[in-house]
């Protein structure tokens, strides 16, 4: 049980005798009872910091793609009051936190699920939570949502930043619920619906298990590994390909930009490449000047062929099924793509599939790996890849991970390619090009 309060008193919740009647006296007398060449330090430290921080808030917005110096500075600035800050909230609150995490993770699931952003963001306009249950009942039909519960997670919703109270028992949108809206351009609503999910939770529970057995908690839950289950589940490989989809809008604008080689390829094949989110961002940016091939599954090219429908790019970009660990047709490209592919292989399946790319490539083609890569980042961003490491321990088998530049330049080594090069991006991504050695 957690004591009354406990979680946001800190550490000094036995507050010693004499501290609340200090911080009644004016600020004035208070002051002045500090040493006065402390009391100016801290005033002139206190404008200091306040004037640089109004400039730098004023000037640097945060915007989804800014120029690099600003990028730069933005993700210092983010990165070192998020490490500061860490270490400065107290150990316990820091640990209360991590453990009641998923239930925030819950809370912004179920804003999710029950398309509440959507709702409000239609209204136009502040929703109590009897308005919001209302519309909630008519758009989920069946059983309606119970009343008392709904408010209570709208209210932690507003704790969390999801939503803003906005007078009495009205909510509205801030900017991180505005992500959650399906029509944002860069929605990441479906992502939550995957990863803050009831299948993400159930196979992240089953980790306790993987310990001893070694297995992803997806085949310790499901008995089989999520490629193998994935076929047979219409309705969690939908989950799967929006969720998957939304990631990949989300980081598309700043590889397209900070790989500006793009330009000079004639002929592009995503490798593995989805339902082909990433080619069709690609491709539409070069106003479809470059042509375009998707190769996957052959069950999720059939989901891929709605995707292209839906946007008008059936006749645009060629969708072909198949399977990369066995031999691979002449694709005629002279580009080729593999984003967030060899994370999910063991070296030897990866240099497999390496190869079997190789042999269908000429000499003065380019593959291009595009990889969340581990270690070649600040405090944050390896804080956020362990979180992602973690959640493919769950979903996918024992032998995925995302692995480091040297092991990725390492296998491309052993299978047959030269002079691997990596690209920073602006996004949690790297860009590694290199080009076959004739064999
Ligand atoms: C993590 S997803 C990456 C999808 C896409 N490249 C992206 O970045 O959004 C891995 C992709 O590899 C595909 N895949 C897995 N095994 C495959 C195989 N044997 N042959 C072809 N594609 C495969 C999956 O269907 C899935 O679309």
């Amino acid at each position: 049980m957690i004591a009354n309060g406990e979680a946001n008193t800190g550490a000094g919740s036995t507050i010693a005798p004499g501290r609340n009647q200090r911080s009644q006296k004016p600020l004035v007398q208070t002051l002045k009872s500090l040493p006065s060449r402390i009391r100016l330090v801290h005033v002139v430290v206190a404008i200091g910091v306040a004037s640089v921080f109004i400039a730098y808030v004023s000037v640097a917005p945060p915007t989804d793609l800014p120029n690099w110096p600003l990028y730069r500075l933005n993700s210092r600035v983010w990165q070192t009051f998020e490490h500061w800050g860490q270490h400065v909230k107290p150990h316990h609150v820091r640990i209360i936190t991590m453990a009641l995490q998923h239930i925030e993770s819950r809370a912004l699931y179920i804003l999710s699920y029950f398309e509440i952003p959507d709702i409000i963001n239609k209204a136009g306009e502040p929703l109590s939570c009897h308005e919001i249950k209302s519309r909630v009942d008519k758009k989920f039909g069946s059983e309606p949502v119970n009343l008392p519960f709904l408010c209570r997670v709208l209210h932690a919703a507003a704790h969390f930043d999801l939503l803003r109270e906005a007078g009495e028992d009205k909510y509205s949108l801030t900017p991180l619920s505005e992500y959650l809206v399906s029509s944002h351009p860069r929605s990441l609503k479906e992502f939550v619906k995957l990863y803050s999910g009831d299948e993400a939770l159930i196979v992240s529970t089953a980790l306790s298990r993987s310990m001893f057995s070694g297995l992803s908690g997806f085949k310790e839950t499901f008995r089989e590994e999520l490629a193998e289950y994935l076929p047979k589940d219409e309705q969690l490989r939908e989950i799967f390909s929006l969720g998957l989809t939304d990631f990949s809008r989300l980081h598309a604008p700043a590889i397209i930009a900070d790989y500006p080689s793009f330009s000079s390829c004639h002929h592009i094949c995503d490798i593995g490449g989805g339902v082909g989110s990433f080619i069709y961002d690609l491709l539409n940016y070069y106003s479809f000047d470059i042509k375009g091939t998707n190769f996957d599954l052959p069950h999720v090219i059939d989901t891929g062929r709605s995707f292209m429908a839906k946007r008008g790019a059936s006749n645009k970009i060629a969708l072909v099924p198949g399977n990369f660990t066995e031999k691979l047709p002449k694709f005629g490209c002279d580009c080729y793509i593999m984003k967030d592919i060899l994370q999910n292989w063991s070296d030897e399946d990866a240099a497999l599939i390496l190869r079997n790319l190789h042999s269908v490539m000429d000499s003065g083609h380019r593959l291009l790996l595009i990889e969340t890569i581990m270690h070649i980042g600040s405090y944050s961003e390896e804080r956020l890849k362990s979180l992602l490491d973690l959640t493919m321990m769950s979903f996918h088998p024992s032998h995925s991970r995302l692995r480091t530049e040297e092991e990725l330049f390492f296998l491309l080594q052993q299978s047959g390619y030269s002079d691997p090069q990596t690209y920073p991006t602006r996004a949690s991504y790297s860009i590694i090009e290199t080009f076959p050695i004739p064999s």
